[in-house]
């Protein structure tokens, strides 16, 4: 993460692009946030880039992080799980769909995930807005038991 704030990723396919568009939103005024990236797609798109399929965002995103481009990313798909399995197929990247708050506290103190995935048509607006602010509030401690855990699979990855 940068010293300054978290540099974040926001992406959605159809599916989902009313949640990333609030999520957007809420991160240009939060505090803890250095920057957003909007890797679309947006209602304003022509209508083959609107209706990309899930997998492009998921990768794009985690293409972005492993390249050091941003720290983290908060997707939406129809039910968070496409671009959750898109992003995963990024080595390196851990992404996990959660609409709980355990879930979303543990999918970074257990398993240092940079990406957050959400259905729009799953959970709730202001459920998912809230989960949003409670992950990127959360930070991964390498000196935890859980790194040895992690660290399985990025020696898997080689990464
Ligand atoms: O995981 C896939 C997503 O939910 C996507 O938004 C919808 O995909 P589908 O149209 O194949 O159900």
């Amino acid at each position: 993460m940068s010293p300054a704030g978290i540099r974040l990723i926001v992406g959605a396919d159809e599916a989902g692009v009313d949640y990333k568009d609030q999520i957007l939103a809420d991160l240009r005024t939060d505090p803890r946030v250095a920057e957003v990236i909007d890797i679309g797609v947006n209602r304003d798109d022509a209508p083959e880039q609107f209706t990309k399929p899930y997998p492009y965002v998921g990768i794009a995103a985690g293409e972005l992080i492993r390249d050091g481009q941003a720290d983290r990313a908060i997707l939406f798909c129809g039910t968070g799980i496409g671009v959750a399995i898109a992003a995963n197929k990024v080595d390196g990247i851990r992404a996990a769909t959660a609409h709980d708050s355990f879930s979303v506290e543990r999918s970074v103190l257990s398993n240092d995930c940079q990406v957050l995935t959400m259905g729009q048509r799953v959970v709730g607006l202001e459920l998912a807005r809230r989960l949003a602010r409670e992950w990127i509030g959360y930070t991964f401690d390498p000196s935890s038991a859980s790194a040895e855990k992690v660290k399985v699979l990025t020696d898997f990855e080689g990464c």
